[in-house]
Order: structure tokens, then C-alpha cells, then sequence
């Protein structure tokens, strides 16, 4: 008889095809076995009782920022990736750019990958940058193993990470085809952003409202659509960053019937926060692109029930406090959610519970889906062979988010104070608990 290292009894089993009882073995950082209602009759090193609780592939995050290195004092590997422990989240992929130096070239993302193996207790990947002064390094990039490039095609508010005009955009997508990568984009109209944001200051226009139709929806459309033009002429796979709109879906999903290989992410604040809460909140709920009006976070959830979304990333884009107080001209302020935490919170909470989403989808969402798009073959499902990377959830548990339940540097969030429906008891990675009834478990090399 086989012994284990750990085996999880009794839970339900969750991935993107079906909802299961069962147990889960798991040896050497693997899953080795999983059976459905009939217990397995090993025994193991560590056994969790599972019983009444869920256990969901491990979340796979696929848009975070965490400033590191360069930037630490507004996140950091430690701190971000403790965060997206104690939400269930197992992998994580981190943006180009907030760290300092950016990761434009093979040392750079040597130097992040080296402190993400020193200080990040879940699984490290990482996309690589695409701006104007780079296109050389986008090969260097790729065989070191990035994701995926990331471009923005209006100012990313960061000094060292240019956004990219047209032409060397088409330049890149040109190299990134050629190279069998992908380039994910963050989709907003310089120009109409640029002029709607001047004419309104010029005017003294300066609220959250005024911010927010200084970049409406129509400009993230027509960079969509140029960004498309240019995916059908290079022949590069793309993928749209944070799409606030099921307006900007819908372009998306009518290239995809043509045959365009293109993906589409959203994000939780566009699922649950509105205007409102802009107006409410403060700086704290500020983002880009913005927050919209509650029709179209509405419509954006039929999106995700109909299947127009590939995948929900938390854009966990943190600052300090001091930088999200906004005073007079809300055109100032950093623009960035602190969210990484939540996701599955609010999905199970804005989804499952208030609109029946199936916990199916979810697990597609934030696990089978990204594996699959951006080839983590070993993982984003709970089935033999993949890694051990599981998310254990009482849904019968509600909680209120509080600060001090935060793991980022920043203890804030636009979240604090929703109540949720669905906690996250215990996050396992690679077969190891690294998170369990609210404590992080894991000690890191260096800290
Ligand atoms: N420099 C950033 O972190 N930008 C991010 N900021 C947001 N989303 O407000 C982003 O993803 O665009
Ligand atoms: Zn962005
Ligand atoms: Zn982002």
C-alpha cells in the first residue's frame, strides 16, 4: 500500500468540468491520486478532513504588480506573493514594469527571478516588457522563459517603461509572431485620454466623475480595434489586459470569429465596484482604465457567464497610502488597485452567490483557463500528474475584510469593509501548506 506524503479527505473537488467528492494524495509535490466518493486507502505523513469544504485548483493570478526589485517600498515578493497565499492564489504572473529596473532584458529578469526565488512562497512566472527600446531583447526574453511580452499604448505612468507608439508596436508584434510568443496590451487611446484629460483640467474639471469620462470606454474600443488591425497584419497572438467593458468584449469576441488569436482578460474591481465607489472610496478605487457605472459592471458579468472572458486577473497594482490620497484634481494620484487578495473572494461572493456563477467556471477563470493559454502544462486542474498547487474554501464561512487581514506592504484596499461569503482556509503549493487558518506557514529562505 502506498504511503503519501499528504492526503486531502472528503472535500469537493473542483475544476473547470465538474464539482466531485473525493480524496486527493499527493506525493512529491504532485497530485498522485485522485478518487471520487470512495476514500483512498493509503495512509499519509499529514492528512487534512477536508469534509464541507471545497478544494479548487490553486488560483493562477495572472496580472500582478509587485514592485520588486526597485520599488519594494510599494509591495514586494514577500509581501505580495504572502498576500496571494492567504487568497488561495498558488501562481502569479508579474508585470514588467513598477520594478526597477524594468524587466526589459535577459539581466533584468534574471535579478527578478533570483529574489522571487529568495522570497516568494508561491510560484514566480514572469511577463517581459515590449517599449520602444527593446525590440532587440525580445528574443533573450523569450528563451529565458517570460510568459509573454507586455506593451502599453498609452503612458503607463512609470518613467522607465515607455509606452509604444504605433510603429514600433507593429515592429514588436512582428518580432513576438516570429518568435511563437504572445503580447498582452494594455488597450487605451493616447489620444483620446491625452485631449479629454486636458480639456476637462483646463476647464477646472477635476472630480472622479471628470476623471473617469476623461477615459471612456470608447477609447479602450478604438485602441482594441487598432491593436486587432495589427494582430490580423503581423500574424501575433494577443491578449487585452483589463477590459472594463463588455463593450470592449464584444470587439474582441467578433475578432475572434474571424479566426483572430486573441484573448481577453477583466478584472474583479470592474466586477464589483462602480463610479460610485470611485466617488465614495477615494484615490483608493482609482484605476486605469477606470471604474465604470453599474449597467456596464452588469453587463460585464453576463460576459463572464456567457464565456466571453478568458481570464480574471486581480491588475494588483499597489502603492502607498500617501500616493492614493487624493485631495482637489483626481487627475493626480497613482492609478492602481490593491486587490491580489480578494480575487476569489469576489468571485465567489459577486459570482456564485449573488448571480450563480458555477464554481465550474470559476476554476476555468482563474485556473484551467490562464494553464492553458499561457502553457503551465503541469498545472490550473486537480488530476493526476499536475502539481499539488490546491486552494481549500469554506463557502458556509462569511467574513468582513479588514485591514489588518491584509498581507501587502500597504495594509489597504478598496475591498476593506465588503463582506464576503467564502474563506480560503488552507493554500497548498507544490504539496506544501504554506497558508492555513489565516497564519502563513511557510518560512522564507531570505526575508
Ligand atoms: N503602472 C501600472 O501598474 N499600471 C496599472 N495601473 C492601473 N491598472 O491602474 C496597469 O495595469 O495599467
Ligand atoms: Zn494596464
Ligand atoms: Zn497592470
Amino acid at each position: 500500500m502506498n504511503n503519501y506524503d499528504l492526503i486531502i479527505r472528503n472535500g469537493n473537488i473542483v475544476t473547470a468540468d465538474s464539482v466531485v467528492k473525493g480524496d486527493i494524495a499527493v506525493q512529491a509535490g504532485k497530485i498522485a491520486e485522485v478518487s471520487v466518493n470512495k476514500a483512498i486507502e493509503a495512509k499519509a505523513e499529514k492528512e487534512i478532513n477536508a469534509e464541507g469544504l471545497h478544494v479548487f485548483p490553486g488560483l493562477i493570478d495572472s496580472h500582478v504588480h509587485f514592485n520588486e526589485p526597485g520599488r519594494t517600498e510599494w509591495e514586494g515578493l514577500e509581501t505580495g506573493s504572502r498576500s496571494l497565499a492567504a487568497g488561495g492564489v498558488t501562481t502569479f504572473f508579474d508585470m514588467p514594469l513598477n520594478s526597477t529596473p524594468p524587466t526589459i532584458n535577459k539581466e533584468n529578469l534574471e535579478l527578478k527571478r533570483t529574489l522571487s526565488e529568495q522570497k516568494s512562497i508561491v510560484n514566480p512566472r514572469f511577463w517581459g516588457g515590449l517599449v520602444p527600446e527593446n525590440i532587440e531583447n525580445l528574443k533573450e526574453l523569450h528563451e529565458n522563459g517570460v510568459i509573454g511580452f507586455k506593451a502599453f499604448m498609452s503612458p503607463s505612468g512609470i518613467a522607465d517603461f515607455n509606452n509604444v507608439d504605433d510603429e514600433t508596436i507593429f515592429k514588436g508584434m512582428t518580432e513576438i509572431a516570429s518568435l511563437g510568443s504572445l503580447l498582452a496590451v494594455h488597450a487605451e487611446s493616447t489620444v483620446i485620454c491625452d485631449q479629454l484629460a486636458q480639456k476637462k483640467q483646463s476647464e477646472g474639471k477635476t472630480s472622479a466623475r471628470d476623471f473617469v469620462e476623461s477615459r471612456p470606454i470608447i477609447s479602450e474600443i478604438e485602441a482594441v480595434r487598432r491593436i486587432i488591425s495589427y494582430a490580423e497584419a503581423t500574424g501575433c497572438k494577443l491578449h487585452i489586459v483589463h477590459a472594463s467593458s463588455r463593450k470592449v468584449v464584444e470587439v474582441i469576441e467578433e475578432a475572434k470569429r474571424r479566426g483572430v488569436d486573441i484573448t481577453v482578460e477583466t478584472c474583479p474591481h470592474y466586477l464589483s465596484l462602480t463610479v460610485k465607489d470611485l466617488e465614495e472610496k477615494g484615490g483608493i478605487a482609482k484605476c486605469c482604465p477606470p471604474l465604470r457605472d453599474e449597467d456596464e459592471l452588469e453587463d460585464l458579468w453576463v460576459a463572464v457567464a456567457n464565456g466571453e472572458i478568458d481570464v480574471i486577473g486581480s491588475d494588483h497594482s499597489p502603492a502607498p497610502a500617501s500616493m492614493k490620497e487624493i485631495e482637489g484634481n483626481f487627475f493626480e494620484g497613482w492609478g492602481g488597485i490593491s486587490g491580489a487578495q480578494s480575487t476569489l473572494n469576489i468571485l465567489l461572493t459577486e459570482g456564485y452567490f449573488k448571480r450563480n456563477l458555477p464554481l465550474e467556471k470559476i476554476a476555468a477563470l482563474t485556473a484551467a483557463n490562464p494553464a492553458k493559454l499561457f502553457g503551465l502544462t503541469n498545472k490550473g486542474t486537480i488530476a493526476v500528474d499536475f502539481d499539488a498547487d490546491l486552494t481549500l474554501v469554506n463557502l458556509n464561512e462569511s467574513f468582513e475584510l479588514k485591514n489588518e487581514d491584509l498581507f501587502y506592504r500597504h495594509q489597504h484596499s478598496p475591498y476593506v469593509g465588503m463582506t464576503f461569503k467564502g474563506n480560503v482556509k488552507t493554500t497548498i503549493v507544490n504539496g506544501e501548506v504554506v497558508f492555513e487558518n489565516g497564519r502563513i506557514t511557510k518560512e522564507l529562505i531570505i526575508s
